[in-house]
């Protein structure tokens, strides 16, 4: 049974993403939990990934840890044993899949940033030229990479809805032109960085996408998860062509399958074959491991 909030009907539950859910622990804290629930094409499927959410998890972690000299992040513990007691009659369920993060109050955009051309940023610029005002050279493919790394915001959109690409103005309209530069500055910044150590282990960082809050002294602290395969695109350099859709790093095993089945997109999605599951839960790891240099095993043993 996939895993959802209802397993944690005794906690506040504050809301859902795709494959996540978010608690509140007290008035200052919140705990974040990733289930091994996997979507493809927007759709949430019915067949688990088996340690898919300890992989995300202990990527954020890591990725925290990779940044914590650009920015403080929103995480306290992801220690299950030291979590608060209300938390205890799910301490297994939650090792190494939950962190425990401050309570911040969210920046309303999503900080999204574009190294390569793809997705909404190429309708975008088929359409216009430009990604989010950014004017772009004509004759850009499907996987070119950017001539420069851009910031496209968008706002937040309900689960199921496509978040909207805004402008930067309209982004310092809805936060303010100071906070709007931070994330601006913020974002470029991370993204260099990560894009530089994912290159280094042969993964290309095609985009990616931030989300920062205020905590109660105001300070401003990257939050969520970041740099996951759920939060960014990440390919494998060795498979890099542009010209067409790009291999997922993580996701490709099932789309592939669920290309082969005929599946209409508008229907629930199917149960997918156990050699899927498994050649999809390698990649998770191996992602994890080429990421982060430490092996799963060893991330596991010490949550
Ligand atoms: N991170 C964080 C965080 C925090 N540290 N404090 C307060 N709120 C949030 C928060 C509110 N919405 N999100 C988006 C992410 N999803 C929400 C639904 O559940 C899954 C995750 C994050």
């Amino acid at each position: 049974m996939p895993l959802t909030h209802e397993e944690f009907a005794g906690l506040t539950h504050l809301g859902s993403g795709k494959v996540r859910e978010l608690f509140a622990v007290g008035d200052d804290a919140v705990l974040l939990v990733a289930s091994d629930r996997i979507s493809a094409f927007d759709v949430v499927l019915p067949t688990e990934i088996p340690d898919k959410g300890a992989v995300l998890t202990g990527l954020s972690l890591w990725w925290f840890d990779q940044l914590a000299d650009l920015v403080p992040s929103h995480v306290i513990s992801s220690n299950v044993d030291e979590y608060p007691a209300e938390l205890a009659p799910y301490t297994e369920q939650l090792r190494g899949r939950s962190m425990l993060c401050r309570r911040l109050d969210m920046v309303l955009i999503e900080c999204v940033a574009r190294g390569y051309l793809t997705g909404s940023g190429l309708k975008d610029y088929n359409r216009s030229g430009a990604v989010s005002g950014h004017p772009l050279p004509e004759g850009l493919v499907d996987g070119s990479k950017l001539p420069t790394t851009i910031y496209t915001p968008s706002t937040k959109a309900p689960i199921g809805q496509h978040d909207e690409n805004i402008s930067r103005d309209d982004a310092a309209g809805r936060v303010g032109a100071e906070l709007a530069a931070e994330l601006e500055r913020l974002t470029l910044q991370i993204f260099g960085r990560a894009s530089d150590l994912a290159a280094e282990r042969g993964i290309l960082l095609a985009d990616t996408k931030f989300e920062f809050g205020h905590d109660a002294e105001g300070t401003l602290r990257l939050a969520d998860e970041v740099l996951t395969p759920d939060s960014s695109r990440f390919w494998p350099e060795d498979t890099w062509a542009p010209g067409s859709s790009q291999p997922s790093f993580d996701k490709q095993f099932i789309r592939d399958y669920l290309v082969s089945t005929g599946w209409d997109k508008t229907e629930p999605g199917p149960e997918l074959p156990d050699d899927v599951v498994e050649a999809t839960r390698a990649r998770y790891v191996e992602a994890y491991e080429r990421l982060t240099g430490i092996s799963f095993k060893d991330y596991l043993s010490g949550a």
